[in-house]
């Protein structure tokens, strides 16, 4: 029998090659990345942590059993954790302080990815919520794997490589896949149709996290 992650991965492995074509991607690695464009995904990122910590929060919420409400619950904290370590190493490396980052309001994709979290981990029942969450996990996952044998002749693009390409996450995000085949298994068609939808959405916003960081993007008006 196939996985169920597999099905999953399946409705996001196109984005996700356009995810890794992406010249942020390609610049973080040859070191070619305009710092201040990695000064804006890090403040895009510094708006958005806080919103993932809660929906992963939500997802503890609604867990089955104990074992997934402290997965989630752990994951939540320690999202918290990088947020700040992200204020320490990175934010002030740019000359960020956290006042200015407060400041500045969160970008339309970064607050659009967000709020979409948000909503679907509080609204959805456990397994939608799971289709929004798990592609978090999993794209930056295989984005960490992929860009670690490379890594970057940057330390400070190094440091974020080896936060989402080394053994702790990558063990993380294995932990959350065994989970979503085991709950896949007790689920109808039209509920991994929900899931699988949700996980869409989030792989979508994913690349938009990363072309919105590119593109400097501000609101319009
Ligand atoms: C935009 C984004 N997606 C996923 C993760 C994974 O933690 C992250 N840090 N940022
Ligand atoms: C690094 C990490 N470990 C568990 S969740 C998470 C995501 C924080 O960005």
């Amino acid at each position: 029998m196939r996985a169920f992650r597999d099905e999953l991965w399946r409705a996001m492995d196109g984005i996700y090659q356009q995810i890794l074509a992406h010249p942020f991607l390609t610049g973080l690695t040859d070191g070619s990345l305009p710092k201040e464009v990695f000064r804006h995904f890090v403040l895009q990122e510094a708006h958005f942590l806080p919103d993932y910590a809660r929906a992963l929060a939500a997802c503890a919420v609604k867990a089955p059993d104990p074992a997934s409400v402290q997965r989630f619950a752990a994951d939540a904290a320690r999202t918290v954790e990088v947020e700040h370590s992200l204020h320490v190493e990175l934010l002030n490396a740019f000359g960020i302080g956290e006042a200015e980052a407060r400041r500045h309001p969160a970008p339309p994709t970064a607050l659009g990815y967000g709020s979409y979290l948000l909503r679907a981990c509080h609204l959805g029942t456990f397994a939608e919520a799971l289709g929004a969450i798990v592609p978090c996990y999993w794209i930056y996952a295989r984005v960490g794997q992929a860009l670690l044998d490379r890594s970057s002749p940057d330390p400070l693009y190094a440091w974020w490589i080896e936060t989402y390409g080394g053994e702790e996450y990558q063990e993380t995000v294995a932990g959350v896949l065994d989970l979503l085949d085991e709950v896949a298994e007790g689920l109808t068609g039209d509920e991994c149709g929900r899931l699988l939808a949700n996980a869409t959405t989030t792989a979508r916003y994913e690349w938009m996290f990363w072309d919105a960081a590119w593109r400097r993007e501000d609101w319009p008006v």
